[in-house]
């Protein structure tokens, strides 16, 4: 059996990965969709597509279960949205999330749809992970340290601080607007 698990994996964090480690006790094989594709560069999507593919793939890689990341842009018509995924994707029998539109439209277009426990959400969240990043605070021990080495590789602690400005209330505010 083949799963399909969409998410933005901005960046990929250790709940994330809790939630794989359940699925592969589940399927033979998983699709991992890299969701809002498109979107890079801001203070809520700062990784790209194939800097997140990296992540993904190394966290993986020494699970006991065949995986597939493919990235999968946003539309505007949340209609077809599932049917975007399938021509996307290779052929899945069941979908995995906790994002209620996401459960949703798959369920509106018959497809099985699981959902997990949240892991340790307080912290486990990639918003409070680029929080972290941002106010050099420890980030690290959030995610996989696969995900630390891509990160520290591509330069992304600069990045997601040059594109993310303080107004210095403490809040994180955002420079761009954001599409995702
Ligand atoms: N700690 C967690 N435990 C279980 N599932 C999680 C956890 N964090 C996120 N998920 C689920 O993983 C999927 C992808 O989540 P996503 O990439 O949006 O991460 P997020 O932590 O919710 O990020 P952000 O704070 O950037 O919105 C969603 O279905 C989400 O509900
Ligand atoms: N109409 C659309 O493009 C559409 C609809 C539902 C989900 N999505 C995407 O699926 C992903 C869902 O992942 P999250 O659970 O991380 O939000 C996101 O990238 C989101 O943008 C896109």
């Amino acid at each position: 059996m083949r799963g399909f698990y969409i998410g933005r994996f901005q960046p990929y964090h250790n709940g994330h990965h809790r939630m794989v480690q359940e699925i592969a006790s589940e399927v033979d094989e998983l699709v991992l969709g890299i969701g809002s594709a498109g979107d890079s560069h801001t203070p809520r999507n700062p990784f790209t597509a194939g800097e997140r593919i990296m992540m993904v793939t190394k966290a993986v890689s020494d699970l006991d279960v065949t995986t597939y990341a493919v990235p999968i842009e946003d539309l505007d018509r949340n209609s077809v949205w599932v049917s975007h995924v399938q021509s996307m994707s290779p052929a899945f029998d069941v979908a995995y999330s906790n994002n209620p539109l996401v459960i949703q439209l798959f369920t509106e277009a018959g497809v099985e749809v699981r959902q997990s426990p949240m892991f340790n959400r307080e912290v486990l969240e990639g918003t409070e992970v680029r929080a972290r990043m941002v106010e050099d605070r420890d980030w690290e021990s959030l995610v996989p340290d696969e995900v630390a080495e891509v990160v520290y590789e591509i330069g992304g602690i600069e990045r997601i601080q040059n594109i993310t400005a303080s107004d210095g209330s403490g809040d994180v505010a955002e420079n761009h607007p954001d599409t995702a």
